[in-house]
């Protein structure tokens, strides 16, 4: 009998299985990334942790995208060597540096383990456990940006024509799931404190699972590509040029909505790494009440990001959800800095804007970018929005500092938050900027992105 074998990728299931799989990886790298925003003020208590040092935490992240431009080599490198040798490598990356982190925080460090004494020999501003825990954040954040890249490359690879917009949408609801649970999770765990160190390692041990995941889609990968090699070949030869680069920095569309990613991305990342602590101090609550508050935000956007993907879909309009987002934002900051409304209402506001906003801007790159430069647009991107996630955590946690001298529990964050409303004002300009530009240019960036 002649039968004729479907390729993996026209498997529906096959194609959601793999979505889970990799969404897994996603959340695993949120809850990673955000975990610690409700331990503040427990690595504030343990470990003396001052509003700058935990700052400087939370920055570490992006000092290899932004610094060493690791992002756009990351897809530079993925392009070249394929997913399966730079998404594993980059999420062993990842896993490396949430040990490392754990390590740092553990009780066995802390009692002279091994390292202990190196890490007292140079910088005495800086105590052993910031020092091991900031090496970990690094080696994290080298690893979690680029494995973002790597998922984005993935559902290209298995969707392309088949639900796009919806996977990517679905892509960050996965890292908004594990953005919620590590807000309900980690205080928990730590349990004000005494946990500390477990709370820490309960998120490394996530990560590793996310590493054996991505381990079990290799193999999907590699019977898919075994599957489609022939017929993919001849057009995967695309070589990178630095000229790629330059055209991108030129082209005034994609350098706006680049400037919308970073200003509004820094308003909204660095926010979220004090926001459990900031309403616990303006409205007195526990770090386990602020937390789950919190974690409204990751659980809506979990919903609403790929409604509102759905909707762009159809109906177009993305330069005006941008605007409408960047304006939401704007009045969430000017509520949380200068009112005493009942947190909930700024929170679900920041909601809609946290979903629509990247809803519209990550699918409008294929209107401003040929497909073939997509990795680099997105990589480049991805680096200059890290700049912003590594200067606003300093800033924020300076200006926490310089108001609130003495490292007091309860903190005025009234300055800290007017400083991340400038930045949403800034990225008001930018969404307004990139709307007449397209009006000029014709980019369609307002029309739908299906097409009929
Ligand atoms: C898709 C977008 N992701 C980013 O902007 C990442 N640079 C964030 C990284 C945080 C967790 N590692 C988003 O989440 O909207």
């Amino acid at each position: 009998m002649n039968t004729i074998k479907k390729a993996l990728n026209e498997s529906a299931a096959m194609r959601w299985g793999v979505l889970l799989l990799v969404g897994f990886v996603l959340s695993v790298n949120y809850y990673f990334y955000d975990a610690f925003s409700t331990l503040k003020d427990d690595m504030r208590t343990v470990f003396g942790f001052t509003g700058t040092d935990y700052g400087l935490f939370a920055s570490f992240y992006s000092v290899p995208n932004t610094f060493l431009l690791m992002a756009v080599i990351g897809g530079i490198i993925l392009d070249k060597i394929g997913i399966r040798r730079t998404g594993f490598l980059f999420v062993l990356f990842m896993t490396i540096g949430a040990f490392l982190t754990a390590y740092g925080a553990s009780d066995y460090f802390n009692n002279g383990g091994f390292g202990y004494e190196l890490m007292s020999s140079f910088l005495p501003r800086f105590s052993p456990e910031l020092k091991v825990m900031l090496l970990g954040r690094f080696f994290f954040g080298l690893g979690a940006e680029t494995t973002i890249v790597v998922v984005s490359k993935i559902l290209v690879k298995w969707f392309n024509g088949k639900d796009l917009a919806l996977a990517f949408g679905l892509k960050v609801a996965f890292g908004r799931l594990g953005s919620f649970a590590a807000l309900r999770i980690s205080p928990f765990i730590s349990n004000e404190g005494t946990n500390l160190s477990s709370a820490i390692w309960f998120g490394a041990i996530l990560v590793s699972i996310g590493l054996l995941a991505f381990l079990v889609y290799m193999l999907f990968d590699a019977k898919l590509d075994r599957q489609i090699q022939p017929v993919n070949n001849a057009s995967t030869t695309d070589s990178f040029s630095i000229r790629d680069i330059i055209d991108l920095l030129k082209n005034r569309a994609y350098l706006y909505i680049a400037l919308l990613c970073v200003t509004f991305y820094s308003a909204i990342f660095p926010f979220n790494h004090y926001a459990p602590d900031f309403i616990s101090d303006k409205f007195g609550l526990s770090s386990i009440e602020s937390g789950n508050l919190t974690s409204f935000l990751p659980m809506g956007t979990l919903i609403f990001t790929p409604i509102f993907g759905a909707l762009i879909d159809r109906k177009g309009k993305s330069a005006s959800a941008m605007i409408f987002g960047a304006i939401t934002l704007l009045i969430t900051h000017l509520l949380f800095a200068l009112t005493y409304t009942p947190p909930l209402i700024p929170i679900i506001l920041l909601g809609i804007a946290y979903a629509l906003v990247p809803a519209a801007m990550w699918p409008t790159m294929v209107k401003l970018v040929d497909e073939n430069k997509i990795g680099t647009a997105y990589g480049l991107m991805y680096s200059i929005q890290n700049l912003g996630l590594f200067v606003f955590p300093l800033l924020a946690g300076a200006i926490l500092d310089a108001t609130n001298p003495g490292n007091p529990e309860i903190s005025d964050y009234t300055a800290t938050i007017l400083m991340f409303a400038a930045v949403s004002l800034l990225g008001l300009i930018f969404a307004l900027l990139l709307k007449f530009e397209d009006k000029k240019k014709g980019f369609g960036v307002e029309l739908p992105l299906n097409k009929k």
